[in-house]
């Protein structure tokens, strides 16, 4: 690294005009911040187009909500998986005057990993674009539209604005940035009150978030459904997971704990024991309890508390009593995939109480809630399954 001072100390001692214009640059720059190395000129034309990208990069999400709005992973899907920008536009009914623009949104999204481009002016599908096709079934109703669209929405995008504003107030405890902008809690009844719609998009969203992927936990981890006679799914909403653990175990007795405004929605279906309750109070007792995407939406003492209810509620480990929690582990040898936890992570300070976690923020709440050990059994993705010894 070169040092400011030597780096300005250089550039003094040029005579010609482009150097004394430079010089005054780094000078410029020396005054703001006098520990950083000066960039040198391919570092400052990287740098420029690097801010670019950072600043511009939401303009992604919104190319992709466009294409959702449009319904174009639905249409390419419909003419057969690959297509031409006119034909796109033609199966849209949408002004032929556009298709330039939609051939431009379309090279981004191509770029950007969300479509493919198998060559020029074609578009066809990945596995992300499939996902946002309507109706799309992969062990169960998979499509992830209702998430895009509210992580998109402009109630996410006008509390991220006002981060800023938030980190300046002191109120213990703090309410999430969301709260604080709209006066409303994400998936609660002001949220409902203040806009209906959006709540319900909200409560899509989450579904169709938490729902995909079980097929993949069952099929990936069935140790750890070996020898359980008896499990209970806290926070297990509208029994889906319970479902295909029962369709995957049928031996195995699956109670769902929800909150009463959510149990008494969902019919009785033979297959699973429905109770409503409140974790934070008392969990039907099981061999084994499963938290999966939950203990992220809560604070460490609220985890620590539920935690401790799942202790009350399971056998000892030699009677094979065990929770297992499924949640995003912070932390990964690629960067994408880091990036992309904390980007959750940024979702969840923007807009809950809660927060992702990395192993060692497990294990201290594990510790603390009286838990003897865990393990992590298998990492999929950005989650971890974890099994969690009274
Ligand atoms: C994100 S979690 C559900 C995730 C779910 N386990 C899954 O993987 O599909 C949201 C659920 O937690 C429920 N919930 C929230 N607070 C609760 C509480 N104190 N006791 C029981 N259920 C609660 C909500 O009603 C909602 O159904």
């Amino acid at each position: 690294m070169v040092c400011v001072c030597t780096y300005i100390g250089a550039s003094a001692q040029a005579v010609n005009k482009h150097t004394t214009l430079q010089s005054e640059i780094y000078n410029a720059m020396a005054t703001q911040s006098p520990t950083m190395a000066v960039p040198t000129d391919a570092q400052l034309i990287q740098a420029q187009a690097d801010l670019w990208r950072h600043s511009l990069c939401h303009l992604t999400a919104m190319a992709l909500r466009c294409a959702v709005q449009l319904g174009i992973p639905t249409a390419i899907h419909r003419l057969g998986g690959t297509t031409s920008v006119s034909d796109l536009v033609t199966a849209l009914s949408l002004p032929q005057s556009k298709m330039p623009y939609l051939g431009r949104v379309l090279r981004l999204l191509a770029t950007s990993g969300a479509l493919a481009s198998p060559k020029e002016g074609t578009y066809s599908l990945v596995p992300l674009s499939y996902l946002l096709v309507d109706g799309v079934f992969i062990d169960g109703e998979a499509s992830q539209k209702a998430l895009l669209l509210s992580t998109t929405s402009r109630y996410n995008i006008e509390a991220a604005l006002g981060l800023a504003d938030w980190f300046k107030k002191d109120i213990t405890p703090p309410p999430s940035p969301f709260e604080d902008v709209h006066g409303a809690t994400l998936f609660e009844e002001s949220m409902a009150l203040l806009d209906p719609e959006s709540d319900e998009l909200f409560h899509e969203a989450l579904a169709a978030h938490d729902h995909l992927g079980i097929g993949t936990i069952l099929r990936e981890c069935h140790d750890l459904f070996k020898g359980v006679q008896s499990l209970t799914d806290c926070c297990g909403g509208d029994g889906t997971t319970a479902r295909a653990i029962v369709k995957a175990f049928p031996h195995i007795k699956c109670n769902v704990l929800d909150l009463p405004k959510v149990i008494e929605k969902v019919p009785s279906d033979g297959i699973v024991n429905y109770v409503a309750g409140d974790l934070f109070h008392a969990i039907p007792p099981a061999q084994v309890l499963m938290l999966k995407l939950v203990l992220h939406f809560w604070s460490d003492e609220d985890c620590i508390n539920i935690l401790a209810q799942c202790k009350k509620a399971i056998p000892s480990r030699e009677m094979g009593g065990k929770v297992i929690v499924i949640d995003i582990v912070v932390g990964s040898s690629s960067k994408e995939m880091l990036e992309t936890q904390l980007l959750v992570d940024m979702l969840m300070l923007v807009c809950t109480r809660g927060r992702q976690r990395d192993e060692n923020d497990w294990s201290t709440i594990f510790t603390k809630a009286g838990f003897s050990g865990y393990k992590i059994v298998k990492k999929l993705g950005p989650r971890g399954v974890i099994e969690v010894y009274p």
